[in-house]
């Protein structure tokens, strides 16, 4: 098997000598979702942060698409960068530029010159997350979910093997909010690495993926806790016919989501 994208052993993230998490073991492989969840503060951001060398690791190991993420010196910070697809919950596009405008914008910043491979490339994304007609709408003629997408497409430009995506449904309705997991599960079909934080249980469910929690100043793998649905049934829940049984779980699973929560 190939060597992970992101490789993690034994790695402490801190933010001004508080340390958030401890003993971080992560691997992420090509293809893989991975979403991590936790209460608010637990390191969640931070933890991504240390992957696109905004933050750095306190003590441990990393590597990031083979770059040593302890030892990086600043100057290649970019070059890693642009190996990267970067999404935050803040759209962060260029209001005063088109969405031609701000896709152009990246990839002529990215060493991309010739006028028809920009309009092709352009053309290719904005049909990969359904967007084409609108490249020539400013930010404030699109919608939260409309514009999520263009800076979704604006990620995949130069084909990422990982896309960092931190709370990218937090502003956006429930309906919306699930296209655009949807849209980020399809990209990782095709290859990418999709790495998401939210605190939408939900689609965690919906859309199964790598589950990992932030909890006790730890990174835990929660996969299986969260698909392993009979673990939250009781005995007597197990006695009950079928279809009652399906309506219990349902709400076994949302006060178990709510204590959680409540921890
Ligand atoms: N630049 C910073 N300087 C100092 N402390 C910070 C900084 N950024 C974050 N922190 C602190 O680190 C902790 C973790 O923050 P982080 O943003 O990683 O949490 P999170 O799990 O992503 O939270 P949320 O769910 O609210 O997005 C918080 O207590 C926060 O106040």
């Amino acid at each position: 098997m190939s060597e992970p994208l992101i490789n993690y052993l034994n790695v402490e993230i801190a933010q001004q000598d508080a340390c958030l998490l401890r003993n971080v073991n992560m691997q992420v492989n090509a293809g893989d979702f991975l979403y991590i969840i936790g209460k608010v503060g637990t390191g969640k951001t931070s933890l991504l942060k240390t992957i696109y060398g905004e933050l750095s690791i306190a003590s441990g190991e990393a590597e990031v698409l083979g770059s040593n993420i302890k030892s990086i010196k600043r100057k290649n910070i970019p070059q890693l960068r642009r190996k990267l697809g970067i999404i935050f919950q803040d759209f962060q596009l260029l209001t005063d530029r088109t969405v031609n405008g701000n896709l152009e914008f990246v990839l002529r910043a990215t060493g991309w010159k010739d006028k028809q491979e920009i309009k092709n490339r352009i053309d290719e994304v904005l049909e990969q997350v359904g967007m084409t007609n609108k490249e020539d709408r400013f930010p404030n003629e699109l919608s939260g979910g409309e514009q999520q997408r263009i800076v979704i497409a604006r990620a995949i430009l130069n084909s990422p093997s990982i896309i960092l995506a931190d709370e990218p449904t937090g502003n956006l309705d429930a309906e919306t909010g699930r296209k655009i997991v949807e849209l980020l599960h399809n990209i990782s079909r095709n290859g990418a690495s999709v790495i998401m934080t939210t605190h939408n249980t939900q689609l965690v469910k919906e859309f199964p993926g790598l589950v990992f929690k932030c909890k006790n100043n730890e990174l835990q793998d929660a996969t299986h806790e969260f698909y392993n649905e009979t673990r939250s049934l009781n005995k007597e829940e197990h006695e009950i016919n079928e279809s009652a049984l399906e309506t219990t779980y349902s709400q076994a699973e949302f006060v178990s989501e709510e204590e959680a929560d409540n921890e």
